[in-house]
Formats: structure tokens, C-alpha cells, sequence
């Protein structure tokens, strides 16, 4: 079982950039204490750090009480819309795209067997919507609308819409047992929606913000329904909660989310600005898009954080890789470096890839026999060495296997991270007050009831004549 094995945060290749470790050591006491506060309950927004032992004491509830559901759309679809923006879908997406059959869509029947995931409600663009209306019609699906506050515009408009497909397709009676919600179970507009219409609903516990909740419904019903063994997922996050949260853990040496707290800060601190998360599998990709959401919304506060950015080699070497190199060296890199690639090999990958003897003359003979593997550890190694010959410190998280309990074990140790750094760099890592600033002015500008005289404002702000404009200069 996977859990013999260790995830590691090897940050050896930093220090020879950055002296991480004296530093480091100055650090301990201030994250200890973080550490203490976010268990305690006792930091900034104590009420929204019910996700810490969520995990351990809610996760097996939740597991048997999504069961019937998980039956009863696996039986009558075979696609799941999942409607939801920011961490009501970002984490869903990060593990069903690592583990499930990239090309699931194309042969449904020979690679998957359980209902495919698709995504809306995460933007406002007409194009994309339009062409998953064209796909669905290739399917028999159910709709998941997923919103903690109930209210968001994107999913809200998203689930309209695909609310009135269902019912053109199906008549109002097959479209409502094909929708299902997961919200916060007191109040909202989502919640009264679900009660009035009878749809099923799953909660998001009001002590949970959205990018702490993967462990929640939110993540679990969706990728139970999709195959994933949730029941793994969250042993491997149980496993992380008891590995850092431990009263006996406070060691750098051997708590991985302090560690990784601490050395984010200790970078910071030291005027490097932004984070890149380097992925090496385009399968992991969502991963990126759920840890910028996290660190992004809770680091981001009062002018101050570190900017998370991402990029998936060896592709992004192909474009960022000269920045990387040898640009304003305020950037550090993160990797997530898999050990054991064929881990998949029980999952969605089905055969080993050696490079083949060719009569190509192409100039890689040297390489003919070799597993494709070992090409992408040379490349990793390659890469780690070059970036910090170019002075950018690089971290490397070693993942022993892509599976659902590693997966659970990494993002588990990440959610503590952050709420333990954001602490020790005394923001509140709970929040999002930032978010609010661009939907009141989109309200305002989209006519919204009670937003009449910030409408007046902004519009009077958008049309001020005399700014200079950019002009179109050809015309067809
Ligand atoms: O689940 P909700 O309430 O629709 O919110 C979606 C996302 O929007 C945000 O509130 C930001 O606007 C995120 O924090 C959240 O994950």
C-alpha cells in the first residue's frame, strides 16, 4: 500500500541559491504558534477553518450519506455536468483530470464505464458553453449545480441554462431527478432552489470556504461518481492531518506542511515574488489551477503575497522556459515530481512506452530502447540543475505515485500550508474581501436592483471622453 512510501519536499536545490535553512530556523517558534492557532481555533476567521478536522471526523459520514446518490446517477447517465466556479469546482477537476482517461470522452466505452465529467459555470463565455450544449447531446446527463453561497453569477446563469436544456430534452419531470445541489445546508439562494424543486442536496459545511473544500461533497460526490476511490482520497488526506497536525510534529525536518509554509515565507521575505508550480504531465494541470485558487485567494491580502503562478513542462520550457532561465529573478519554482510515473498502470494508463529501434536517422538512436520515463527524468533533473545554476530557487514536492491517496495526502498538506503561512505572515488566509470589487461593479453595470447608484458612478467613470483610446486602424 502507498502509504509505506513518503512524499517528500525536497528543497536542497534552493539552498544552494538561498541560505533557506538560516533563515528557516529564525521561523520556527512564529510557525509553531500558526500552527497552534489554526487548531486551536484561536487565528483570524476561526470560523472557517472547519476543514482541518473535517476530514477526520465528517469525511466517513459523508462518504456513506453521497452512496445512494452516487447509484442512482451512475444508473440513468452517463455524463455529469458539474456546474461551479472558483474551489466549488477547481479541486474536482484537479483530481478527476490526473486519474481519469484523458480521451475518456472519445471512447467512453473502453476506457472509463462511468459517467463522464464535464465542466460549466466557471466563466461567462458563449462559445464554450455552446459546444458543451453540442456534446451533451451525445450523452444521457445529470447536472451537479455546485455553490456554497448560492448567488454566484456564473454558475447561477450556467445552470439556467442548462436547467432549460434538460427540460427541452427530457420534459420538466425527468429534468428535475437529473439535477442535483450541493450548497451550504442553512441558507442561500441555491439551498431554497434545491427544497422547492425537490432536487437532492448535499452540504457545504457553513466553516468550510470554497477552496478548502475538496474533501466535502463538493469533491466527493462528484468524483465518486466518476470512479475515483474517494475512499482512498480521503484516507490519504486523514493520513496527512495525523502526519502535521500531530502535537509531537513540529519539526521542519518532518512536517511537511510546516516545512513548505515556512520556506514560502522565508522566500518571500526575501523579495522572491511569485511561485511557479511546475507540473510534468499535462494530466496535472488542474492540480495547478486548484493551488493557485488556494494560495491565491488566501495569500493575496493587504498588499502583500506571493503571486502563484503555474507551468507544465516540459511544454511551458518551450515558452517559459527562457524566462525561467534568465529573467528578473524574483520567481521561485515548485515541482511535483511523480516517482513511480507508471503508477496509472492500475488505473487509466494500459501499456508501458519504450522508444523504438527506427530506421529514422533522426538523430535519437542513443535513446532507442529507453523507457519514456527515464527520457522525463533526465529532463526533471536537467531542468532542477539549469534553473538553479540561473539562480531561481527550486523546491521539488516527490510524489511517490499519481493515485487518489497521494493526491489526498498533497492537497491536504497544502490546505494546512497555507493556513499555517498565511498565519505566521499574520494575514487571514480565510477570507476573499478582494473578490467582492469586480461582481459589485459587473452588478452595477448589468443593471442589478439595488446597485442603481454605483451604476451611475462607474458608467459615468467608463465614458470619461477625454482619455486617450486605442483606435482600430484597419477595417475589412
Ligand atoms: O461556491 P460559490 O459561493 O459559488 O463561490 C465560488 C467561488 O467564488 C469565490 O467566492 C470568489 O468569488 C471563491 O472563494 C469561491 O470558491
Amino acid at each position: 500500500m502507498s502509504q509505506e512510501k513518503r512524499l517528500i519536499l525536497d528543497w536542497t536545490k534552493a539552498h544552494d541559491v538561498f541560505p533557506i535553512e538560516k533563515h528557516l530556523s529564525n521561523e520556527t517558534n512564529n510557525l509553531i504558534s500558526a500552527k497552534k492557532s489554526l487548531l486551536s481555533g484561536k487565528g483570524k476567521s476561526p470560523e472557517f477553518t472547519g476543514w482541518v478536522n473535517y476530514v477526520k471526523e465528517e469525511c466517513p459520514n459523508i462518504l456513506s450519506s453521497i452512496k445512494k446518490t452516487v447509484d442512482t446517477i451512475s444508473n440513468h447517465s452517463d455524463a455529469v455536468v458539474i456546474v461551479g466556479i472558483g474551489g466549488s469546482l477547481l479541486g474536482t477537476k484537479a483530481v478527476y483530470e490526473a486519474l481519469t482517461h484523458t480521451y475518456a470522452s472519445i471512447n467512453q466505452e473502453s476506457f472509463h464505464r462511468k459517467p463522464i465529467l464535464f465542466w460549466a459555470g466557471h466563466h461567462i463565455a458563449l462559445d464554450e458553453l455552446s459546444e458543451l450544449l453540442d456534446a451533451l447531446d451525445n450523452y444521457t446527463p445529470s447536472i451537479i449545480v455546485v455553490s456554497k453561497s448560492g448567488g454566484t453569477t456564473e454558475p447561477a446563469l450556467a445552470f439556467r441554462i442548462l436547467k432549460q436544456y434538460l427540460e427541452d430534452r427530457f420534459g420538466c419531470d425527468e429534468a428535475s431527478h437529473r439535477i442535483f445541489a450541493i450548497t451550504d445546508p442553512q441558507d442561500g439562494t441555491l439551498l431554497k432552489i434545491a427544497k422547492e424543486n425537490n432536487y437532492p442536496y448535499f452540504p457545504i459545511p457553513k466553516n468550510v470556504g470554497g477552496r478548502y473544500s475538496v474533501f466535502t461533497p463538493v469533491g466527493l460526490l462528484p468524483l465518486a461518481i466518476a470512479g475515483i476511490n474517494v475512499t482512498e482520497f480521503v484516507a490519504g488526506a486523514v493520513q496527512a492531518f495525523d502526519d502535521c497536525t500531530s502535537e509531537k510534529n513540529h519539526s521542519i525536518e518532518t512536517n511537511p506542511a510546516l516545512c513548505y509554509a515556512g520556506i514560502r515565507n522565508v522566500l518571500y521575505a526575501n523579495k522572491y515574488k511569485i511561485e511557479s508550480l511546475c507540473t510534468w504531465t499535462p494530466k496535472a494541470r488542474g492540480i495547478a489551477e486548484w493551488w493557485k485558487q488556494l494560495f491565491g485567494e488566501s495569500d493575496g491580502k493587504e498588499n502583500t503575497g506571493i503571486f502563484p503562478a503555474s507551468a507544465n513542462f516540459t511544454t511551458d520550457l518551450h515558452s517559459l522556459g527562457q524566462y525561467f532561465q534568465d529573467g528578473e529573478r524574483h520567481l521561485f519554482a515548485t515541482h511535483i515530481k511523480i516517482q513511480d510515473e507508471y503508477s496509472l498502470l492500475k488505473g487509466s494508463i494500459k501499456r508501458k512506452i519504450k522508444i523504438p529501434e527506427s530506421n529514422l536517422k533522426d538523430g535519437f538512436e542513443f535513446l532507442a530502447g529507453k523507457d519514456l520515463s527515464y527520457v522525463q527524468n533526465e529532463a526533471q533533473q536537467g531542468t532542477f540543475l539549469a534553473h538553479s545554476d540561473g539562480k531561481v530557487p527550486t523546491l521539488v514536492w516527490e510524489l511517490p505515485e499519481l493515485n487518489a491517496w497521494w493526491l489526498g495526502y498533497w492537497m491536504y498538506v497544502n490546505m494546512l500550508a497555507c493556513g499555517i503561512g498565511g498565519y505566521a505572515r499574520g494575514i487571514n488566509p480565510f477570507d476573499q474581501p478582494g473578490v467582492e470589487d469586480y461582481k459589485n461593479n459587473m452588478f452595477a453595470l448589468m443593471g442589478k436592483p439595488s446597485y442603481a447608484d454605483k451604476a451611475a458612478q462607474i458608467k459615468s467613470r467608463l465614458n470619461t471622453g477625454n482619455r486617450l483610446r486605442s483606435l482600430g486602424l484597419t477595417s475589412k
